[in-house]
């Protein structure tokens, strides 16, 4: 005879394979189906359909590959106090009859999920965890509610989180959809409008929640924020390789995950500079620089411009051609024109300049402008002195400390230093790149080749044309699908329907439309807002598939921005991110106890103000999962005053100090000493890091170890990191806070004060 836990796992057992039996039932469905589709489309006028679940297909598709070997699409359940239950999921399903199967983690249904508590059970009696192998389901973790409960509890689902706490880590973060915890859950659901501040320690999950957000907003509002306008901007590539399997594990794919060194098209940048370049990169200051740099004369220009003119030979010098440059540049600032379309007006200057050179009084102006203007000898001058800029040669020009002007002496000899013999640019060159393609304006384009004959004629048959379809079914189902239990938008507006209504229900529309690989065309047809359904037939048409020799698309501006590690970012760099939120709410993550860029703004409404944003709302996460409560104790002596140390939740850890004669023996001795099967790490200062050998560990410089974490991590010279920087205290908190299980700390040379101030362990 089973014991209950037993029977209570192969009750789960059987809801999970009901959901995986639709799945594929589904899939085969839709096959079939958009088989049809296709043949009556080509068949002949607007008969296609479109099958409504494909999109649930497609999403689930894409996780069943991602989470073949993880854990599953159903992970919760919860009871109520009217009898009614539900089970929770990564996507919504519904049976053959509609009725819900699972509920999106991220409908207004699946909330109490992450937010009951016996204080406030929402009608909730029971919270379970269901814990699956792939399919199978392989344990339970109950939570009962009751409003008797004199305590309240202190984390949700708490058997599943030590569960997942104590999971071995892998070389990608995992998503914690099965064990948010309620501060979290409000952070994750916050509105997308304007500007969203979460605050936190190390380890409190909030990049967690950023990723989490960004499938949230996706969720609620498919239709304004597909396609790639959400951009998550992370601190360095090892960050965003790291974190880069959590938005695909929840099912979206559509986010843009960018590194901070890839904001520009074309470039990759993983290096940071040293805290004194980073200092004079990141300054306000530099946008003057820059904007003088634009106007200067290009290296390789001539350097007089000679022609013969009326039997006459007319030159300018080095110095005229200077004078003209300035009547060029103050020309174009009255009118607002940058550098790249300038060149009219260069040419029309160096007419006047040449003709000032003319000496007689029988010759006409116009004539003289049309023959010089005409000329080739002019065109090729005008082409070198005046040629097409592009950010990454201009920025190089800083190569020659002359060029920087307005930039102290003791600033303009490192930085030129920087950009002589330069391979590859670094992380801090970035915004001033970005904000040299503002300066110089986009370079003239080529003139396009002409449309080959074949090509024109293969347009001309229609061949390309696609059919237009119609959308056979109503949407309501799809709705309920994302909000199970909640009226459509035009069912919520009753006989109050608005243009409000009207419009949500239409992007809602087109958002399940989009999924199922069509765009809306037109409303007309069959569209009906007071309708029983909501909407009948309407008209939709395949997307189009680009050609490879089309004009790449017009770029969409960013509909929500999500910043990580926002307390580093320096002046530039807001700038760059500025530009690129202009349209855009955002959600800002940070820390100010880890600011270390030597111009990390010192408080949260200042940094806003560099973005040009207000905040709107703040939440703080109070609790770290990541660390220890041993380690992030000593951790906190590095923390900077001020700034209160994080509450720890997770239990056991262990934390040695040691004073090592050979700093190298000492880090390959605590590698060998490191679990079996842990990822290790080694954190050292930037000029030590590349000199340590350490086989079986990541050898990472502090200044990249920021966002990520190993199970043991063994911090090399701390007063090396801490000397390295202005603020190398901080840099020091950031290293120490890395750890998920073990800590080591190493030194040679005595430990900074702040560290060595009271007893610590010794190992
Ligand atoms: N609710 C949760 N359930 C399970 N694990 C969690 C939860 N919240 C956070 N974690 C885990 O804690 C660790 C830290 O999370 P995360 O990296 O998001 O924190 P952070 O606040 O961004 O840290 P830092 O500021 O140091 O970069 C991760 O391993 C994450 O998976």
């Amino acid at each position: 005879m089973p014991d209950a836990r037993t029977q209570e796992i192969a009750a789960e057992q059987q809801v999970v394979d009901r959901v995986y039996a639709r799945l594929d039932g589904m899939r085969e469905q839709a096959a079939a189906l958009a088989g049809e589709g296709h043949r009556r489309a080509a068949a002949g006028p607007v008969t296609g359909l479109v099958e409504r679940d494909a999109m649930v297909h497609r999403a689930a598709a894409r996780i069943r590959a991602v989470d073949a070997e993880a854990e599953g699409l159903v992970f919760g359940r919860l009871d109520f106090d009217d009898g009614e239950t539900y089970h929770i999921g990564r996507l919504g399903v519904r049976d053959d009859r509609r009725e819900p199967l699972l509920v999106d983690w991220r409908a207004p249904a699946a909330a109490p999920f992450y937010r009951a508590t016996s204080g406030q059970p929402l009608g909730v009696v029971r919270r379970r965890v269901i814990i699956c192998r792939g399919q199978r389901v392989v344990d339970l973790d109950d939570d009962v509610l009751s409003p008797d409960d004199a305590g309240d509890l202190r984390v949700l689902g708490e058997g599943a989180l030590l569960a997942a706490l104590r999971r071995s880590r892998g070389p990608h973060m995992r998503d914690i959809v099965t064990t948010i915890q309620r501060e979290q859950d409000e952070a994750i659901r916050a509105p997308a409008r304007g500007v969203t501040l979460i605050t936190g320690g190390p380890g409190t999950g909030k990049t967690q929640v950023a990723l989490h957000r960004a499938a949230y907003l996706l969720y609620t509002d498919r239709g304004r924020f597909t396609d790639g306008r959400i951009l998550v901007v992370g601190p360095s590539t090892v960050f965003t390789s790291y974190i880069g399997r959590v938005l695909p594990s929840l099912g979206e794919e559509s986010v843009h995950l960018r590194a901070l060194g890839e904001l520009v098209d074309g470039v990759t940048a993983t290096r940071r500079d040293g805290p004194g370049l980073a200092r004079t990169k990141g300054a306000e200051r530099m946008c003057e620089v820059l904007a003088e740099l634009a106007w200067q004369v290009p290296p390789a220009a001539p350097g007089r411009l000679r022609l013969v003119y009326a039997g006459q030979v007319l030159t300018l010098d080095a110095a005229e051609l200077a004078g003209v440059r300035r009547r060029v540049r103050a020309r174009c600032a009255t009118t607002g024109t940058a550098p790249n379309a300038a060149r009219p007006h260069a040419a029309a200057v160096l007419l006047d300049a040449l003709w000032s050179k003319v000496d007689g009084a029988h010759l006409d102006r116009g004539l003289f402008a049309e023959d010089v203007g005409d000329r080739p000898e002019f065109h090729r001058f005008l082409r070198e002195w005046w040629p097409p800029l592009v950010p990454a040669d201009v920025l190089a020009w800083l190569a020659d400390p002359a060029r920087a002007v307005g930039l102290p002496a003791a600033e303009a000899g490192p930085l030129a230093a920087s950009y002589r013999d330069r391979t590859d640019w670094s992380v801090d060159d970035v915004p001033l790149l970005d904000e040299l393609a503002v300066i110089l304006g986009e370079p003239p384009a080529a003139p396009k080749a002409p449309e080959p004959e074949w090509r024109l004629r293969e347009l001309g048959t229609g061949a390309r044309r696609v059919d237009d379809f119609v959308l056979g079914t109503g949407l309501r189902e799809g709705w309920e699908l994302y909000a199970p239990g909640h009226p459509t938008p035009i069912a919520a507006a009753g006989p109050a329907i608005d243009n409000d209504a009207v419009g949500a229900a239409q992007r809602w529309a087109e958002a399940v439309i989009l999924r199922e690989g069509h765009r809306v065309v037109g409303w007309t047809d069959g569209f009906d807002p007071h309708g029983e359904e909501g909407y009948k037939a309407v008209l939709a048409e395949p997307l189009p598939v680009r050609e490879p020799d089309d004009e790449a698309p017009a770029l969409e501006p960013y509909l929500h921005v999500i910043l990580d590690e926002a307390q580093d970012l320096s002046p530039m760099e807001c700038r760059m991110i500025a530009r690129r939120a202009e349209y855009a709410s955002m959600t800002v993550v940070g820390d100010l106890g880890q600011a270390t860029h030597p111009l990390a703004a010192d408080s949260w409404p200042a940094l806003l103000a560099r973005l040009g944003k207000r905040e709107v709302r703040t939440l703080d996460l109070p609790t770290g999962y990541r660390v220890p409560r041993l380690i992030a104790d000593y951790a906190a002596r590095a923390l900077a005053p001020g700034i209160a140390p994080t509450r720890s939740y997770r239990p056991g850890g262990t934390l040695a100090v040691r004073r090592v004669g050979d700093l190298r023996e000492g880090v390959r001795e605590a590698v060998r000493q490191a679990p079996h099967g842990a990822t290790v790490a080694v954190v050292a200062a930037d000029d030590l890091a590349p000199r340590i050998d350490a086989p079986g560990a990541a050898v990472v410089p502090a200044s990249l170890v920021k966002g990520l974490e190993y199970d043991h991590v063994i911090v090399v010279e701390p007063a090396g990191i801490v000397d390295a920087e202005p603020r190398g205290l901080s840099r020091l908190y950031v290293a120490l806070t890395r750890a998920v299980a073990g800590l080591v700390v190493l030194h040679h040379r005595p430990l900074p004060a702040a560290l060595g101030n009271a007893p610590h362990p010794r190992g």
